[in-house]
């Protein structure tokens, strides 16, 4: 029997495993096996997947998230609020300010903290990405998907596509209570039109500063918040002509409230909290 230690937190109900990868040794082959195990609420821990905070050669950390099938994503907005928040209360850092790796490139946390806890953090995930061959979408390569008809099962809809690191297609819907999270997410994730699959959201347009959120996640299905899908809305927003460039914009997601900013620079910013759940030790077979 094998075993290592882990910690589980949440950033608004988006809950993974966080394993240290500092102190662990895993083998790398085990890796999707172990997501899916932690990940089913039955047999494991239960979460919507598991979230590796390595050494780096290009930052104080690095972070590698699995989703709950094993898939590996290229960014997590809610895991980076937390690897901030564990990296600077465990000692893997001293500063409130530091970059962390992702697999989608280098970001930027700043922690807000009281009495030596770290109760809010703000990433700068850096700028969207927008043309097809960047999602990936398949078509032309150098176009953008604006307000897109598309037609699955035919049906129309009307898609923006953005890239946080990650792939999100997002819907405005009249309604978010009635949005189709549970038949339309699953049924456009693995459509072929997304070569690596897509995170899909809905947003009900509230104010020129607030948008309600709804999400199925690429790999995990329904979750309570995606904070690389929230700054996907907001950006989606500005460019369908719903909120503005610069504006700080309250996104009311499943498990709470984010601040996200798409700055006149051209960066995104995401605010918003971290939790830690409990510690533990996971056993499992080789
Ligand atoms: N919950 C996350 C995103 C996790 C990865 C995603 N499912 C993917 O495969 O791209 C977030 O907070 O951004």
């Amino acid at each position: 029997m094998k075993q290592f230690q882990f910690t589980k937190m949440h950033a608004l109900g988006n809950n993974y495993i966080y394993v240290n990868m500092f102190e662990e040794q895993i083998e790398e082959s085990m890796l999707p096996q172990l997501a899916k195990e932690v990940s089913n609420v039955f047999t494991g821990i239960g979460s919507d997947g598991m979230i590796l905070i390595c050494p780096s050669e290009k930052a104080p950390v690095k972070m590698r998230i699995f989703n709950s099938d094993g898939s590996e994503g290229k960014n997590c907005g809610n895991g980076l609020r937390c690897v901030a928040k564990y990296a600077f209360e465990n000692k893997l850092i001293e500063k409130k300010e530091f970059s962390i790796e992702t697999l989608s490139g280098l970001v930027h946390a700043k922690l807000e903290v009281e009495e030596g806890e770290v109760s809010r953090v703000t990433i700068n995930m850096g700028q969207p990405k927008l043309n097809r061959a960047e999602i990936p979408m398949a078509g032309t390569p150098d176009e953008k998907v604006i307000n897109e008809q598309l037609e699955f099962d035919g049906s129309v809809y009307h898609g923006t596509a953005v890239s946080m690191g990650n792939p999100h297609l997002i819907f405005y819907v009249d309604s978010i209570e009635s949005a189709p999270v549970l038949t339309l997410g699953p049924r456009v994730e693995k459509d072929p039109l997304f070569p690596d699959c897509i995170n899909v959201e809905f947003v009900e347009v509230a104010a020129e500063n607030e948008l309600h959120f709804r999400v199925w996640e690429r790999g995990s299905g329904v979750t309570q918040a995606c904070g690389t899908g929230a700054c996907a809305a907001v950006v989606s927003s500005v460019l369908n002509g719903h909120t503005k460039r610069g504006l700080d914009t309250t996104v009311h997601l499943a498990g709470g409230d984010l601040l996200i900013n798409w700055t006149e620079e051209g960066n995104v910013l995401m605010t918003g909290p971290a939790e830690v759940i409990c510690t533990g030790v996971y056993f499992y077979d080789k």
